[in-house]
Formats: structure tokens, C-alpha cells, sequence
């Protein structure tokens, strides 16, 4: 059976590159076959696993230099059903694509708000005069070269190739070791992995309220990776927490854990038990 991967497209993406590289490794570890499916959104992305569209999806999750996709958590926490299969690390090096010849004739710049980001220390020392202008992703930003003489955009250097476009600065980040980690979403249940991610409201707006759910994993050594909050959108000043625990399933005290954490939680998500594939930058998936 032919796997189908929800990715946020179109082809050049970065989120397509670290998809091309899971398909690699399900077809190296575990002989399967998996076809593409490129979607113009990161929450379509997701819905298309929700509604069994396709099988997995491939989303970026936070970047090194500007933190987290929040429109990521925000989906995963509203789409029932969800689990996380597996994180994959991706190195990011950003460039500027453009058709004209010289920095002063681009007027706008293109790309995915994160990209933007990444870049924009570099963006204002050296274009400290364009207009930034957020698109779907890095690869869609590219249209607007064909149509708009006096634009650039960010991308990758593999989606100049792709659609045959110069490069007219090779190396645009901010900061060198700019990463990104996606996660692969799919329906099936994840019960072992090095990392277990999760997500709770808690019960009242009150002293101790957060503390009491972290201590839940503090007294029993388990360590915490990351942790995220977001508006629960009900009323200002109301949070949801995403945290990330190094630990699996499998393991009595993580078990524990998650048996006592409801005691001090409104809603509690389980997003999954998976372990982290990281991709090498080559020249083909730069
Ligand atoms: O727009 C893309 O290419 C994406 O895949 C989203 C993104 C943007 C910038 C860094 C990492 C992922």
C-alpha cells in the first residue's frame, strides 16, 4: 500500500524537503512506498489527515531563531484524533531569489512569515528599505518573481533549482545553525519514543495553578524540553501549555505521571510518544 503525505506545498518547500526525507526513511527501515501531496496551508495540512485524506502530515512545529509555529499547536490542539509519529530536525539556510541583477532594484520581498524572520537582521542591513510581504510558504512566494519585476524572494537554494530561478544572495539567516523541527501527524496511536508531547488547560486561574501540573513530572525526575503557551482563545489572559518530556510510554514513571496529571488539568491532549529523525544538509535538500 502506497502511504499519502500532506505537506505544506507547493514542491520547493522546505516542509517538502524534510518530507522527502521521511519518505526515505520509511522506504529504507521499513520498505514502504509513499506518494506527495502538497496542500496550501499548514492547517489544511493537518485537516487532511483529520478527515483521512492522507495517511500522515508533515508540519513545521519551531525554529531555532524564532520559536514556535503556532499555528501548528493551535490546529493540533482544535483537530481531534491527532498524534505526532516521529519529529524530523531540518538545517535551514535561506536565500534571496530574485530575476533582476542588483540589490537596489528589488522593491518587495517575499516569503513565509517565518523565513521573514529568520532573516530580517540580515533584511535590514542590507535591503533596509524593501517592503516585507508574508506569504503561504517560501515556495509560493517564487509567483511573485515571475509577475513583479522589482521583487526578490526567500527560498531555499533547491527551489531555485526547481523552478529555475537566480539566486542573488546565497546565504541570508541571521544566525548560522538555523533549524527547524517538523513533526509527522498521523491517526495511529504512538506509545514509545525518546520524547512524548502534550497539551492542558488548567482548571482555575489561581496561584500554583502551572506548578502543580509540572511538579507532577519534576518529582519524579522526568525532564521537561520545551513549553509553549497559547491564548485558549475563550478570554484574554486564559492560557493553554504545550510541553515536551523526555521520556516514553513505556517507561512506569511516565505512566504514573499521566495518571496523576489530571488531577490538576481542565482539558489534558496526549500529541504523542515518537522519536527524532535528523536530516542532514546535502545538496539536495538544502
Ligand atoms: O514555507 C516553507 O518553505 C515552509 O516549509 C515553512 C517554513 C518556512 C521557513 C522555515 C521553515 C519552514
Amino acid at each position: 500500500m502506497t502511504l499519502s503525505i500532506a505537506y505544506l506545498g507547493p514542491v520547493g518547500t522546505y516542509t517538502e524537503t524534510a518530507t522527502l526525507a521521511y519518505t526515505q526513511w520509511l522506504q529504507e527501515t521499513q520498505g514502504k512506498d509513499s506518494i506527495l501531496c502538497p496542500y496550501p496551508s499548514i492547517a489544511q495540512t493537518l485537516q487532511a489527515v483529520a478527515t483521512q485524506e492522507a495517511d500522515f502530515a508533515v508540519v513545521p512545529v519551531e525554529n531555532s531563531t524564532e520559536g514556535s509555529v503556532t499555528i501548528t499547536l493551535d490546529t493540533l490542539w482544535q483537530l481531534e484524533g491527532l498524534q505526532i509519529q516521529k519529529a524530523l530536525v531540518l538545517p535551514i539556510h535561506h536565500c534571496l531569489l530574485a530575476t533582476v541583477s542588483s540589490l537596489e532594484e528589488i522593491k518587495t520581498v517575499y516569503s513565509h512569515p517565518q523565513a521573514l524572520a529568520q532573516c530580517q537582521k540580515t533584511l535590514e542591513s542590507r535591503l533596509p528599505t524593501v517592503q516585507l510581504v508574508p506569504t503561504a510558504s517560501t515556495a509560493e512566494a517564487l509567483q511573485s518573481l515571475k509577475t513583479e519585476k522589482n521583487s526578490g524572494a526567500i527560498a531555499s537554494s533547491r527551489a531555485s533549482q526547481l523552478y529555475n530561478l537566480p539566486i542573488l544572495i546565497s546565504y541570508l539567516n541571521d544566525y548560522p545553525d538555523n533549524c527547524t523541527r517538523f513533526w509527522v501527524v498521523g491517526l495511529e496511536t504512538t506509545t514509545e519514543g525518546k520524547y512524548l508531547s502534550l497539551g492542558f488547560s488548567t482548571p482555575a486561574n489561581e496561584p500554583g495553578a502551572l506548578v502543580r501540573p509540572l511538579a507532577v513530572f519534576a518529582q519524579r525526575e522526568i525532564n521537561l524540553t520545551r513549553i509553549e503557551s497559547r491564548p485558549t482563545k475563550r478570554s484574554l489572559g486564559e492560557y493553554l501549555f504545550f510541553i515536551d518530556i523526555e521520556g516514553s510510554l513505556t517507561q512506569s514513571p511516565v505512566q504514573a505521571a499521566l495518571e496523576e496529571l489530571p488531577k490538576y488539568t481542565e482539558v489534558l491532549k496526549i500529541f504523542g510518544n515518537y522519536d527524532v529523525l535528523s536530516i542532514q544538509a546535502t545538496g539536495n535538500n538544502k
